[in-house]
């Protein structure tokens, strides 16, 4: 199994990162099979999978249901869990509690928390604890509310400087690696350049030290919009809408099921025909 150490070392030697998003068993262990270095359990999930319009409604609880899924599916690969909105904004308490269940409940080897300074010391407390810690910074869709949509963070030089000086503040904190989501590409380039530890991008060019990408985007499955830094590299929605057509279809005309697909008796075993007195 990798760790924290295993990604610190791909990073001194230039060998990218690959992160991918997995909710479920099945998704988990095409990940592992694909030998993916990382999975996401994010709380991307609330609207892939769960439907929500936002990450805001998704739950502590959503997230120990899905990562133990994840966890049975992928057994010897590292696994963050996105700590969801709210549950590491409160107390200190709170927050271990919440970070505690994630690690213990569902085996995530690590979690996910938005923000910069805000929650440095938050990450400082976790870490101390025993709990690797994973930042995220740039679009950060916990914040969508405040922010009044999604749009691309560090364009202009004083939100870049901002952005660097969260990134440097959540190292010192302790943090193994940082997220950078949708970023122009030159500021990717620069965190990278100047933090120690892994930045993993997500609509953030191609210099960051790895990439992650959602699911569900990435093997093209579902209705929901695509963001234009995700490149679709398969059609599971098509292999699945054509076999349902299809299965509809052969129920319909009596085609399925099959002479295969049935159980046979041997033929002195089959009853008279029901209806009249049996005795
Ligand atoms: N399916 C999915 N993929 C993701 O990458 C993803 C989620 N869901 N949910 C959680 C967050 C939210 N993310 C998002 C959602 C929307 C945009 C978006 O609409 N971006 C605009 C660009 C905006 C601009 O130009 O300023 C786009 O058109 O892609 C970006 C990231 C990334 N994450
Ligand atoms: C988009 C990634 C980085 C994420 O946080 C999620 O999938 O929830
Ligand atoms: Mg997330």
């Amino acid at each position: 199994m990798k760790t924290v150490k295993s990604f610190a070392k791909m990073k001194q030697n230039k060998e990218k990162i690959v992160m991918m998003t997995a909710y479920d068993y099945p998704s988990a262990v095409l990940c592992e099979e694909a030998v993916i270095d990382m999975i996401l359990v994010g709380d991307s999930l609330g609207m892939v999978v769960l439907g929500y319009d936002t990450t805001i409604p998704v739950t502590v609880e959503d997230m120990i249901h899905h990562t133990k899924a994840v966890r049975r599916g992928a057994a010897r690969t590292f696994i963050v869990t996105d700590m969801p909105y709210m549950s590491y904004h409160g107390s200190l308490d709170r927050t271990l509690e919440n970070a505690r269940r994630i690690m213990q409940e569902s085996g995530a080897s690590a979690v996910k928390l938005e923000g910069g300074s805000s929650v440095a010391d938050t990450v400082f407390r976790l870490t101390k604890a025993g709990v690797p810690v994973c930042g995220h910074l740039g679009l950060t869709p916990q914040s969508v509310g405040v922010e009044g949509g999604y749009k691309v963070h560090g364009k202009l030089k004083g939100e870049a400087e901002e952005l660097l000086a969260d990134a440097i503040a959540l190292q010192e904190a302790g943090a193994f690696a940082i997220v950078l989501e949708c970023v122009p590409r030159q500021l990717a380039q620069i965190a990278s350049e100047t933090l120690s530890i892994p930045v993993i991008g997500i609509g953030a060019g191609a210099e960051a030290d790895g990439q992650v990408l959602v699911f569900h985007d990435t093997v093209g499955y579902g209705n929901h919009h695509v963001p234009k830094f995700v490149k679709t590299y398969g059609n599971a929605s098509a292999v699945i809408s054509e076999a349902l057509k299809s299965y509809r279809d052969e129920v319909k005309n009596g085609q399925f099921p099959g002479i295969e697909q049935s159980f046979t008796m041997n033929e002195e075993e089959i009853p008279s025909l029901y209806g009249g007195k049996q005795q």
